[in-house]
């Protein structure tokens, strides 16, 4: 098993599959801002303790803000294409673990690293599992888009085809979690991968997989 860390590989259009591609650069400012907002909104609703006239009035005030915003809505496969170090990056628009936009992901923005990528996210009671907790599907969520990404920044997208998740130690909620990612192997269409999950510098979870690669078209 080897892997070549220097030379990333061209990477598949999207576009050549039939997909919307969205540039970063085309994107308000004012949508992060909104889904950022959102998420306080998500927390807010979550660990509610208001009356249930107030409870009432928000939820009227949710279904306006939804409809004004469902008039002009964008097709869910859209991917997004950003220029990261030199190279080019595809992520789906709503991609569920670090999009942005979508005020269901966790805000985990990876970027390169000295070995694969690295990302800090806090997340709060919306994520819970056990009490103060993180949720374990999360976290294997977490590891899956780390390693996922690690194989993207050497050029070599793929499918998540098998993972397995080590959770070492309980990760807490509403504390900074790091989350590293990284390719350790490649055999033909395979990209072997392993993550791991910190807090304060101690190991909460590890993990590896094995992402299938999508082969450009030509
Ligand atoms: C910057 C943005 C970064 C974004 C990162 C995103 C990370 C998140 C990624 C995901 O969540 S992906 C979503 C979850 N995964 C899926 O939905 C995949 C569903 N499975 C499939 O579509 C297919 O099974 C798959 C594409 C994985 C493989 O089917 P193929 O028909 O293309 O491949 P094939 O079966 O010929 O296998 C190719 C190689 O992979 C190997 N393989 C297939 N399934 C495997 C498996 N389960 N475990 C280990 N190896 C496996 C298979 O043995 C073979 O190895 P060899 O070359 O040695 O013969």
């Amino acid at each position: 098993m080897t892997v070549d860390m220097t030379a990333p590989a061209p990477l598949p259009d999207p576009a050549d599959y039939g997909f919307t591609v969205v540039a970063e650069s085309g994107l308000p400012a004012e949508h992060a801002a909104l889904a950022e907002r959102v998420r306080r909104l998500v927390d807010a609703t979550a660990h509610s303790t208001a009356d249930p006239a107030v409870l009432a009035e928000a939820a009227e005030e949710v279904d306006r803000i939804s409809a004004l915003l469902e008039g002009a809505r964008r097709e869910t496969g859209a991917m997004l294409h950003r220029r990261v170090d030199g190279r080019d990056e595809y992520t789906t628009l709503t991609n569920a673990v670090g999009a942005e936009l979508n005020p269901a992901a966790p805000p985990l923005r990876l970027a390169g690293a000295a070995e694969g990528v690295r990302g800090e996210v806090v997340l709060g009671g919306a994520y819970q599992g056990p009490p103060g907790l993180v949720h374990g599907g999360w976290i294997a969520a977490l590891l899956d888009q780390a390693m996922g990404h690690a194989a993207v920044v050497l050029g070599m997208p793929g499918l998540t085809a098998n993972l397995s998740v080590d959770y070492r130690r309980p990760t807490p909620l509403g504390r900074p979690v790091e989350v590293t990612g990284r390719v350790t192997g490649t055999e033909r269409r395979k990209v072997f991968v392993a993550g791991e999950v910190r807090v304060d510098g101690e190991l909460t979870a590890e993990g590896t997989a094995v992402m299938v690669r999508i082969l450009p078209l030509r």
